[in-house]
């Protein structure tokens, strides 16, 4: 069935999300605060600063009225960074409100907010009125946009508490390469997809210092612990880290070039100062934010996390990242399952 969808957002991943829908029949909207953009992709097809060499199916339609986007849409996808999906969550529901209209509400956003440690699917649910939404969803899992964009084979998770908004989901993006799974964990969901960041972070560090791949083994079962260990505090089902949303996502990230966070890292193992990697990536690297907030969780909750700990003085203290691995590997002796 053909659904009006709305997705806010057209970078990377909104853009190609964006796309996929469309592909699949949907009447989708894209929304994007960035007039020349909406031009570009109308009538090129493209979105050269986002997806390079990428042609977009003629149904998409680009839109710079989050109104237009929005009215009508039984669906609103944002995909916008950490630091921006308050304020435009906030759009959507006083557009919402206005047109008195009720929308299931997902969200592709991976990261902590700043100060406040929240959750994205938290935010929304603090800046979209209960009576404009029916539920809030998150799509999340090992998924870059490059490989969606080519068609390869990709398995993601569709989480929400109430797991029937979850399995609607299923159906909108299901097609022969892209596959969703439910579950009603959303908070183990969103942990692991923030998390999974910082380790890729430090994934790339290492590759940049040298180290191979039994060092790159060891720091992302490592990593999945902490991970785990910090979502559990906060209420996560532990099996989920297991799944798409965790072990998945972490693999992908902490592996793969197309990541924005491995190069970050990579590049900072290579020597170039954080100043200099954020300038040039001209596209978000949510790890940086993301290990702030977890380091003070961490922090105020006693949960132990050696590796994002390391992370944090690397990236905010300007510490020594060798002396850092050589403080991880001469830590006292314990048991893996401890
Ligand atoms: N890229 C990927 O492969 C994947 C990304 N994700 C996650 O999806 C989220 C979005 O990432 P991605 O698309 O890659 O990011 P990009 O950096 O590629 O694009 C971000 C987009 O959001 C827009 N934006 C940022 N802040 C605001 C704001 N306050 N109001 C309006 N628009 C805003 C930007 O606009 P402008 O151009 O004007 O800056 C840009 O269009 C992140 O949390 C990321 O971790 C999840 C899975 C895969
Ligand atoms: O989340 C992603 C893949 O699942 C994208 O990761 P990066 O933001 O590191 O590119």
């Amino acid at each position: 069935m053909t659904e009006k969808i709305a997705v806010l957002g057209a970078g990377s991943w909104g853009s190609v999300l964006a796309n996929l829908l469309a592909e699949n029949g949907h009447d989708v909207r894209l929304w994007s605060h960035n007039p020349e953009q909406v031009n570009v992709l109308n009538d090129q097809h493209e979105n050269p600063k986002y997806m390079k060499d990428f042609k977009y199916s003629e149904t998409l339609i680009a839109t710079e009225s989050m109104e237009d986007a929005i009215q009508d849409a039984k669906v609103i996808l944002i995909a916008i960074p950490t630091g921006g999906i308050r304020e435009v969550a906030n759009q959507a529901g006083t557009i919402l409100s206005r047109l008195n209209q009720v929308s299931l509400i997902l969200h592709a956003t991976k990261g902590l907010e700043q100060v406040t440690y929240k959750r994205p699917s938290e935010m929304i649910a603090e800046e979209i009125p209960e009576t404009n939404r029916r539920g809030i969803v998150a799509i999340t899992g090992p998924s870059h946009a490059e490989d969606v964009a080519r068609k390869d084979l990709t398995a993601i998770t569709a989480a929400s508490a109430d797991e029937s908004h979850a399995k609607e989901v299923q159906v909108l993006f299901n097609n022969d390469y892209f596959r969703i799974y439910s579950n009603d964990d959303i908070v183990g969901a969103e942990f692991g997809a923030a998390l999974k960041n910082i380790i890729a972070i430090a994934a790339g560090i290492l590759v940049g210092l040298g180290y191979h791949d039994n060092a790159k083994a060891a720091l992302i079962t490592r990593g999945l612990n902490e991970i785990k260990r910090l979502g559990v505090a906060f209420g996560a089902n532990p099996f989920t880290f297991t799944g798409l949303s965790g072990v998945g996502d972490l693999i992908v990230t902490a592996t793969s070039v197309n990541s924005r966070n491995w190069r970050a890292g990579n590049q900072l193992g290579q020597g170039k100062s954080l100043d200099d990697v954020m300038a040039d990536m001209g596209m978000v690297i949510e790890g940086v934010y993301t290990t702030k907030a977890a380091y003070e969780m961490s922090q105020d909750r006693h949960v132990e996390m050696p590796i994002i700990e390391s992370i944090y003085k690397v990236l905010y203290e300007n510490a020594d990242v060798k002396v850092l691995i050589n403080g991880l590997m001469q830590r006292d002796m314990r048991s893996e399952l401890d």
